[in-house]
């Protein structure tokens, strides 16, 4: 089953006087609990990519469906509630909120949907990625790597059926990008959830199921590894 699409999607940007095309008729169909890896050399597209099949912006042209829906067209406050259950989200430099605790930024997801089970499940997924002793401690206190998995916590929380990732290991040292990555693979095969992720290293996209290969906003090969 495919869970996310997109068909022929453009992106442009005005520039002055000038339109510049970042994404040029590019289209992807991943299938239900598949590990993509988008990857390209910088300035590619892959960052406008993710964004827009994620929703977290509009294409240009072309349209942007998930589990079957076409969500181009669907405004803010109906996209809302989409990005808070059926997607999750983790960025290269984490974005916790500074002023919570970790486990107070794991449980604000699930708290913005009003879930009593907010801080159990938390502390399960803080369990999980062996920082429960970490509960209490705020973003500063803590080092890239471990930030890193209390936003994973974030964005599993709500059991999102897609999580997409925007180089999750491109802020830390190998060994620490090493091990982030293999917890949200495991996470990932765990809960069967589909995994997006965008990267410029060749060593992650061997891991993939499959690698789409974006030069100046074009798709040059989409195929599946073997393993
Ligand atoms: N808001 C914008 N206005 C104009 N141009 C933009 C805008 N956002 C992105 N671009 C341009 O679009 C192109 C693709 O950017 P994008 O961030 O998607 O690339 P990327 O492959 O993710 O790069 P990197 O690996 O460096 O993060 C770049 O040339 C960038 O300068």
């Amino acid at each position: 089953m495919t869970i996310l699409e997109a068909r022929q999607i453009t992106k442009t940007y005005a520039v002055g006087d000038r339109n510049i095309c970042v994404l040029d008729n590019v289209s992807v169909a991943v299938p239900a609990g598949e590990f993509l890896v988008i990857k390209g050399s910088s300035g590619s597209g892959k960052t406008t990519l993710l964004t827009l099949l994620s929703g977290l912006d509009k294409p240009s042209s072309g349209r942007i469906l998930i589990e079957g829906r076409d969500i181009t067209d669907l405004k803010e406050d109906e996209l809302a509630p989409l990005r808070n259950t059926t997607i999750g989200f983790v960025f290269q430099s984490f974005h916790l909120a500074p002023s919570l605790t970790a486990m107070e930024n794991i449980m604000f997801p699930a708290e913005l949907r009003r879930d009593v089970r907010a801080e159990e499940k938390a502390e399960i997924l803080l369990r999980r990625v062996g920082l429960i002793e970490r509960s209490h401690n705020f973003p500063h206190q803590l080092s890239g790597g471990e930030k890193q998995r209390v936003a994973i916590c974030r964005a599993l929380i709500n059991d999102p059926k897609i999580v997409f990732a925007d180089e999750p290991t491109g802020n830390l040292d190998s060994a620490n990008g090493k091990a982030v990555l293999e917890l949200l693979l495991e996470l990932q095969k765990e809960r069967q959830s589909t995994l997006v992720l965008v990267t410029h290293s060749t060593e992650i996209a061997e891991m993939a199921d499959r690698v789409v290969l974006l030069k100046d906003g074009k798709i040059v090969c989409d195929g599946a590894r073997v393993h």
